[in-house]
């Protein structure tokens, strides 16, 4: 079998499944996920990839199962699934993953739950994860792991193939030291990521935290420290940090640490402006607009967005200024990413409520103070809703990066539009010149709302086109060559036996 140069492992499947007629079509994804087209994106410029998911399925089909499907078109590669039961999928990632990491990951504590969780099932998937990529991996292959679901698959390769070359990136926040500790299962989440040649996060804030937890649980040696890179704020913001530890050494394996937040993909982004069906779907909102001001706020259901935090900011603005009632509509589209999660539900209904409440209150014939839209967009509709909106309000309570809000400054091109941005946010330490704001403050919500409705259009410009600099500039190719660029200085490595801690 040839082997792979490159494997990705990432939890979801990069396609939806539709059967038509009998026949399986795999089309792009509908839910909301900024991940996915960014990692296609990478097997364009390799001869021969894997992408490593898992595959919901009955016992039935879990006896004739193809593993593996070839995707043309993207970057020729094969999608390798790990057949999982229903029961598993739901302690994997709905509970463990969702349950149990998510909050702590976010530095909600007290969302964290532990009774529910599996640590077993979750081992034994993340094992099996590691079979494929060992399975599929070429010697010299970069394997590229993601995401907290993964955490453990870089220790089980290492056991089964101890020269290979692992890579491992974060997409969400990394905690610091006290929230993270709190995980029963520390030590051994943390042994896994120091089998790794590479571990990267977004911002140095969640590197260094890393750093932190590795040290207050091994005996770490710090071999490199540096300034932050240029382009990221290295004081005055909540996230900001001076100095980065960019290598470490455990036992005898050295671990680069290296953070580098992901980028959008601008020229997609720009043809799709540029399709008759965005220009055309550009001029009905403009039509139905009528002169107001459109304020989008766009992403998952998900209660680190923030979206009550959102809505009530709205909500005071209708109280506190009368004459913007019938000059602003605010469109909020927020989708649930997967069916069935009890987490996520919550969230849903109390935007849902809240909505309700709002419009209840404001609305009057001809004008909704509020529309909700729950169901995904198709990704020109989802454009030419940032071309037409006057401002983007992005203001999560924590988010590992934000794709909504770059995404908004390239529909932009740099000529106009507001961006409300979180501090919580990774983005904020690279778009400092947005209106950032702390969402846990009413004032300070109240604040960048009211400047972001005065903003002069000379001001827009200034400011969104130092920002369309920097998104064009680091953008999703940029980061991809930045891992490549480490990748090609990693040797193999020995490597210390060691234990795994099973808590
Ligand atoms: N209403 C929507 N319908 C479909 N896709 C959406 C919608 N809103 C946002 N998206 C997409 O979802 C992704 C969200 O990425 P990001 O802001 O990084 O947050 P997260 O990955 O946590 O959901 C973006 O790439 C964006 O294009
Ligand atoms: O499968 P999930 O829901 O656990 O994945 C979370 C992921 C989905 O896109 O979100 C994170 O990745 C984004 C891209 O790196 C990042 O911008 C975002 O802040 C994260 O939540």
């Amino acid at each position: 079998m040839e082997k792979s140069d490159l494997v990705i492992l990432y939890h979801r499947e990069p396609y939806d499944e539709v059967i038509e007629n009998g026949v399986i079509h795999y089309r792009q994804k509908k839910s909301p996920n900024g991940i996915l087209p960014t990692l296609k994106s990478f097997f364009a410029s390799v001869s021969r990839g894997t992408w490593i998911a898992w595959k919901q399925v009955t016992a039935k089909q879990k006896t004739n199962f193809e593993t593996k499907v070839n995707i043309e078109g993207e970057g020729n590669y094969s999608v390798y699934r790990i057949p999982l039961t229903a029961e598993q999928v739901k302690h994997f990632y709905h509970i463990t993953s969702k349950e149990a990491f998510w909050p702590i990951l976010h530095s909600f504590p007290y969302h964290f739950t532990y009774e529910s969780s599996d640590w077993a099932n979750f081992q034994e998937i993340n094992r099996m994860f590691a079979e494929a990529a060992c399975e599929e991996a070429a010697d010299d292959a970069l394997i590229w792991i993601h995401d907290y679901n993964l955490w453990l698959v870089p220790y089980y390769i290492r056991q089964k193939k101890p020269n290979a070359r692992i890579a491992f990136f974060h997409h969400t926040p990394f905690p610091s030291v006290d929230i993270f500790n709190i995980l029963p299962w520390r030590e051994a989440i943390v042994d896994s990521l120091l089998c790794c040649d590479i571990v990267g996060f977004h911002i140095p804030r969640y590197s260094e935290n890393f750093v932190n937890v590795a040290r207050s649980l091994r005996e770490i040696e710090i071999v490199h420290q540096e300034p932050v890179p240029e382009h990221l704020t290295p004081v005055g913001t909540a996230l900001a940090e001076p100095e980065v530890i960019t290598q470490i050494r455990h036992k005898n394996q050295l671990v680069n640490i290296d953070a580098f937040p992901v980028g959008t993909n601008p020229q997609h982004i720009l043809n799709t402006l540029q399709k008759e069906e965005t220009k055309a779907h550009v001029a009905k909102i403009k039509e139905e607009l009528q002169g107001r001001k459109l304020i989008l706020a766009t992403g998952r259901v998900d209660y680190v967005k923030g979206n009550q935090e959102m809505l009530e900011t709205y909500e005071r603005l209708l109280e506190r200024r009368p004459e913007l009632h019938g000059k602003v509509n605010f469109v909020v589209s927020c989708v649930t990413p997967a069916a069935g999660m009890r987490v996520y539900k919550t969230a849903q209904s109390q935007i849902e409520q809240l909505v309700g409440k709002i419009n209840g209150k404001y609305a009057k014939l001809g004008w909704s103070p509020i529309l909700l839209f729950t169901q995904p967009l198709p990704f020109h509709e989802l454009i030419a809703l940032y071309k037409a909106a006057d401002i983007c309000w992005t203001t999560p309570l924590r988010d590992g990066l934000n794709l909504v809000a770059k995404e908004y400054i390239v529909a932009h091109e740099g000529k106009d539009g507001v961006l409300i941005l979180s501090e919580f946010v990774g983005a904020a330490v690279e778009l400092p010149e947005s209106i950032l704001t702390n969402p846990y403050s009413m004032d300070r919500m109240n604040d960048a709302i009211d400047r972001a409705l005065a903003m002069s259009p000379e001001e827009q410009e200034k400011v969104m086109s130092k920002m369309y600099q920097t998104v064009t500039t680091y953008d999703v190719k940029y980061w991809a060559d930045r891992l490549l660029e480490q990748f090609k200085n990693t040797k193999h490595q020995e490597v210390a036996d060691k234990e795994l801690v099973t808590t």
